[in-house]
């Protein structure tokens, strides 16, 4: 069985990623009223969570995609089905929580796996999006 340490294997950087999806409501309170946004609406949220790590472990993963599982838990739990602006102490824009969710997954999460987080991406649509990139540790 071939491994990375076999001359084949090109040297650089693996990531993982994983997406995840919750349904929420918000508004962006300090926007304008004749700003769409500071009303109330939804979106079908995806975050896309990407993780590194510096060797593999066995079989050969940065981290096993079904240890994120506790994240998953949580936006189940806290975040799914709710309204941001109450349930987050910050005024909800994807780049805000994008943050946050990354604080969560570097407190609650990365102590207990392998992999280190690379980054954190909100999609509040197809087409919008903001990325948390963690900063090199
Ligand atoms: N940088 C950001 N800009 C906006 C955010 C945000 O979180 N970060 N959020 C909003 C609103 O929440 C809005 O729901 C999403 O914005 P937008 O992409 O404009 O919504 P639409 O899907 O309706 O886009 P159209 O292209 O107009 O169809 C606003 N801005
Ligand atoms: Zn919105």
């Amino acid at each position: 069985m071939n491994s990375p340490s076999d001359s084949s294997f090109p040297l650089g950087t693996l990531t993982i990623g994983k997406t995840f999806d919750f349904e929420a409501g918000h508004r962006l309170p300090s926007l304008p009223p004749e700003h769409k946004c500071s009303h109330q609406h939804g979106h079908s949220y995806q975050v896309e969570v990407i993780l590194t790590a510096p060797t593999l472990e066995a079989p050969g993963f940065v981290t096993d995609f079904g240890a994120l599982a506790p994240f998953k838990k949580f936006l189940d739990t806290e975040l799914d089905h709710q309204n941001l602006h109450e349930v987050l102490p910050f005024e909800p824009t994807s780049e805000h929580v994008a943050q946050f969710l990354a604080g969560w997954i570097i407190q609650n999460l990365e102590p207990d796996i392998p992999g280190r987080l690379v980054a954190v991406r909100v999609c509040e649509t197809e087409r919008s999006w903001a990325r948390f990139d963690v900063e090199q540790r």
